[in-house]
């Protein structure tokens, strides 16, 4: 893996001011294992629903973002999609300009399922391929067309389904052409090691939640020495979305409040600069065109190293994502460290 950010010698005790880098024009992009690009930063689509999705799409293609993130869950792949379409049809952008990611559902795990899906994905989108396709947890729900199959007592319907035969039907939409590339999402150390003893192609990345209170030091490491790049979600802590009311705000930390002062950015900033700092690819959801922007600019700064460690110190093992319907699955991520 290369991450292009960066990339003088200097050392943190050299320079007092904020430094300072050249602002880049076209997006930068990390290497997956594949040998295929993915921009270093994307766009999240969470809750982007309707008319919002598509304007979402198309104000960020302005802005400079290449990069957007779905999933069938998310029921927004068609508007993702028109966004995508609307700007090549405009001459802005081609379709290899654009990176999409989307996901498989809980519900679609069993391996005869899994082609079928990413086919009903890449048709919402319109796209002829999706250039990542993830299978978004590694525990399956009762195989249905509902996205939240329920028992009578309101429970959701889990299933057995292995990931590792999920992992197969992946692979079958690379040799395909649905998918240049596929990945995990939500998975942990030992799931990513069964992945890793069946896989033909390699998963090239994990999405995992990440941010200053759940920084993922640990996952990081190990998957970058098995060529698996992070994307970062929930980087911003989600404030108005998943996360609920009482969730220690990120954006409110007093520490990153001082390093936004410091570096005359926004804490907004400071993180997404402090992700891409340690290798993963942060993927902000926002449907506001300046909250775009404010999120896009990141590239003309670098924070210290001294200020990245003061940054991972905030590490609280703070997670927004829970997933509790997963809870008792024996394919549930979260009943190990990491
Ligand atoms: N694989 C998985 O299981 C999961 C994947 N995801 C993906 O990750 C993406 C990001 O996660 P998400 O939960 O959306 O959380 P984020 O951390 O991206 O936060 C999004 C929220 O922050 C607000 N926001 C955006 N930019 C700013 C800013 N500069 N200052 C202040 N507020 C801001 C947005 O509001 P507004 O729109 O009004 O700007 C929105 O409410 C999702 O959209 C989804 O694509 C998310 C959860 C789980
Ligand atoms: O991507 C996601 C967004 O939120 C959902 C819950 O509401 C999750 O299922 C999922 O992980």
């Amino acid at each position: 893996m290369c991450c292009v950010i960066g990339g003088t010698n200097r050392s943190s005790e050299v320079y007092r001011e904020p430094r300072r880098l050249p602002a880049v024009l076209t997006m930068m992009s990390v290497k997956l294992n594949n040998n295929r690009d993915i921009p270093v930063l994307g766009v999240g689509t969470l809750f982007a629903k309707q008319g919002e999705a598509e304007q979402l799409v198309k104000d960020a293609i302005d802005i400079g973002y290449r990069h957007f993130d779905t999933a069938m869950a998310y029921q927004n792949e068609k508007e993702v999609g028109a966004g995508v379409r609307a700007k090549i049809a405009e001459g802005v952008i081609k379709r290899e300009d654009i990176f999409i990611t989307s996901k498989l559902w809980n519900t679609k795990h069993k391996r005869e399922l899994v082609v079928d899906a990413c086919k009903e994905t890449v048709s919402k989108l319109g796209l002829e391929y999706v250039d990542l396709y993830l299978i978004h947890w590694p525990f399956a729900f009762k195989d249905s067309e509902e996205l939240w199959p329920k028992d009578s007592d309101g429970k959701v319907q889990l299933a057995d389904d292995d990931y590792v035969d999920t992992w197969k039907g992946m692979e079958e939409c690379v040799k395909l052409g649905l998918a240049r590339s596929v990945g995990i999402s939500n998975f942990n150390t030992e799931q990513i090691n069964r992945v890793l003893e069946v896989a033909t192609i390699k998963p090239a990345v994990n999405q995992v939640e990440c941010h200053p209170y759940l920084n993922q030091s640990k996952l990081i490491a190990f998957c970058k020495e098995r060529g698996i790049v992070i994307t970062a979600y929930c980087p911003l802590g989600s404030p108005n979305s998943i996360a609920k009311a009482d969730f220690p705000a990120p954006l409110k930390d007093p520490t990153l409040q001082e390093l936004a002062s410091k570096y005359k950015k926004s804490v907004a900033q400071i993180i997404l600069r402090y992700l891409i700092q340690h290798g993963t690819v942060p993927i902000p959801k926002s449907s506001n065109k300046n909250r775009l922007k404010e999120n896009f600019d990141i590239f003309d700064f670098e924070l210290s190293s001294a200020d990245v460690a003061a940054i991972d110190a905030l590490d609280r093992n703070a997670r927004i994502c829970a997933f509790n319907d997963g809870i008792g699955h024996k394919n549930y991520p979260f009943d190990i460290e990491y």
